[in-house]
């Protein structure tokens, strides 16, 4: 049986996927394939030739995207196209993870469904909703939007560590309560990402932990469970002031994820407190 090729597999889904995938997939590194030779792309997936692709790998630094646009879109579009390009001539299925940000600032407070309008607000997140598009060109395709992912400990750039890593120099930090979404485990989103693959599920599917909160209040988890004492403060993204826009209300409504798999994800909150316990500490 040829193995499911995982891209990014030193990322923090990537790794993590691999690890519940075992036997059955392979990883493949930047070293050992830069997308942003796209002309490489095509040659090392003929020669390797797998029984599905699960790209992992993405251009992920939001704010960064903005002064790097090129970049940002070679990885996150232009590298896809030629995935689903050499996924049509093995005939293998491509599947494409994607971000929440795809989601505008709309202002309601109805989790986003897999058929709701979507407006990119900053380089990354355009280049994401391109790659959605680029990975549909893929005869057999299937597209996970997540969000705010966290996991494998202090070595990677996420929120929960961030905050934990601020928490060592700052008894006070600001933290921005104006967007709401839901921060997701990688153990329980590569779970699900398994699950689904396992079912032959296609298309477009939403694939976050239950529940939604602000990045205010999932600080204030963070520090609640760890048994730290740090005040958050809570601000506006206006008064945060980060380079790229960032959608005011990006909750993803899940029910098709539950429809194809008949299990749910726990909850952020649940899930947050089981990272917690587990993560390594390096
Ligand atoms: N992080 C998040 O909060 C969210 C992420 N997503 C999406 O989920 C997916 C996985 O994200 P996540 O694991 O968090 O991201 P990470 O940033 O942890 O991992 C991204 C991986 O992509 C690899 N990569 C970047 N550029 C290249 C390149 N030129 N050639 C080959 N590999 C490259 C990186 O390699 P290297 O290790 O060498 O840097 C890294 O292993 C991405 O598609 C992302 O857009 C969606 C929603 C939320
Ligand atoms: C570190 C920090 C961040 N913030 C804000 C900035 C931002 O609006 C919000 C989240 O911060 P981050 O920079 O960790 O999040 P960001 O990199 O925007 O996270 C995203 O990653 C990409 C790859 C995705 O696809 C998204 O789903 C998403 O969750 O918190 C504060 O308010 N105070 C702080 O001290």
């Amino acid at each position: 049986m040829n193995p499911i090729l995982v891209t990014g597999a030193l990322g923090q889904l990537g790794s993590e996927l691999l690890a519940q995938l075992g036997g059955r997939a392979l990883g493949i590194t930047r070293a050992e394939l830069d997308l942003a030779n796209l002309d490489s792309i095509g040659p090392t997936l003929r020669r390797l030739h797998p029984a599905m692709v699960i790209n992992c790998a993405a251009y992920t630094a939001v704010d960064q995207a903005e002064a790097d646009r090129e970049t940002c879109f070679r990885i996150n579009q232009h590298a896809v196209e030629a995935m689903a390009n050499a996924c049509n001539q093995l005939k293998v299925p491509l599947v494409q993870v994607s971000s929440d940000y795809v989601f505008d600032a709309y202002r309601g407070c109805q989790p986003r469904t897999e058929t709701d309008a979507v407006e990119p607000l900053g380089i990354y997140a355009q280049s994401k909703l391109q790659g959605e598009i680029a990975a549909a060109h893929a005869d057999r395709h299937l597209i996970v939007r997540t969000c705010g992912l966290y996991g494998g400990g202090a070595r990677f750039r996420n929120f929960v560590e961030t905050m934990l890593r601020l928490s060592d120099i700052h008894s006070e930090l600001k933290v921005v309560n104006d967007q709401c979404c839901t921060p997701s485990y990688c153990r329980d989103v590569a779970a699900g990402i398994v699950h689904l693959i396992d079912g032959n599920a296609e298309g477009l599917v939403h694939l976050t932990n239950s529940g939604s909160t602000t990045w205010h209040e999932f600080a204030e988890t963070i520090f609640a469970i760890a048994g730290r004492n740090v005040s958050v403060l809570p601000i506006t993204t206006e008064e945060f002031g980060a380079a790229a826009p960032r959608p005011s209300y990006s909750v993803l409504d899940c029910q098709r994820f539950q429809d194809l798999t008949a299990t749910p994800l726990p909850s952020w909150k649940d899930a947050l407190a089981r990272y917690l316990a587990e993560r390594p500490a390096t």
